[in-house]
């Protein structure tokens, strides 16, 4: 058995609750987000973890997320590595547009398709693969070799870069990845074996509402 690795999606943004596109954007959390976010440290506290270190995004939503599980565990000043290799995927041309008013315009499958597709990405942004290829190579040379090393390590993160982590670590499919929706909030526990692959997987929270 080797180290632990928690990925945690941010708790919800004002852009999330006024329903926009996001990406690289950087909006700060609402209060519910506040609350998300200290719920899910507290499932952690609960849980009994410690971190060795803490990597999260260059984007505000998910620092204050990362800072805020970290209080709620009682290690409000641990060491915290902020990259940009981690944030939300670029949604290029439909940052700042409400999501309704584009399923209206180019329609329900294409805006799903933009949204949660492996390989088609949306005008001006980034894919999912798009956002593997800069978060997988972040993923082996900085996080994993920590986990590896026995270390517990908090990953806080957006939706879709969380997705291309969690679709290599649970080998899913380029189909399977489109239903794969994560809960803000909700912390992954992941036991690594020391061939990087999983051995164990818990969810502390519901990740039924996720959209
Ligand atoms: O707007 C965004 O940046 C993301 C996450 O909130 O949205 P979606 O869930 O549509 O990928």
């Amino acid at each position: 058995m080797s180290g632990t690795l928690v990925l945690v999606r941010h708790g919800q943004s004002d852009w999330n609750l006024k329903n926009l596109f996001t990406g690289w954007r950087d909006p700060d959390l609402t209060e519910l987000g506040v609350e998300e976010a200290k719920r899910g440290g507290k499932a952690l506290a609960d849980y009994g973890i410690k971190f060795d270190i803490a990597f999260t995004s260059s984007l505000v939503r998910a620092q204050r997320t990362c800072q805020l599980v970290l209080d709620a565990v009682g290690q409000s000043s641990l060491e915290t590595t902020r990259d940009q290799a981690l944030n939300e995927r670029d949604y290029g041309d439909l940052s700042g547009l409400n999501k309704d008013d584009a399923r209206k315009k180019w329609g329900e499958e294409q805006v799903h398709i933009w949204r949660r597709s492996y390989d088609v990405p949306p005008p001006g942004g980034e894919s999912l693969r798009d956002t593997g290829a800069r978060v997988w190579p972040y993923y082996l040379t900085d996080i994993l070799p920590r986990v590896l090393s026995g270390e517990k390590v908090l990953v806080a993160a957006h939706g879709n870069s969380l997705r291309a982590l969690v679709m290599v670590l649970d080998r899913l499919t380029k189909e399977e990845v489109l239903n794969l929706n994560l809960a803000t909030g909700v912390p992954m526990v992941y036991k690594l074996k020391s061939d990087s692959t999983v051995a164990s997987k818990e969810v502390l929270g519901d990740m039924s509402g996720a959209h």
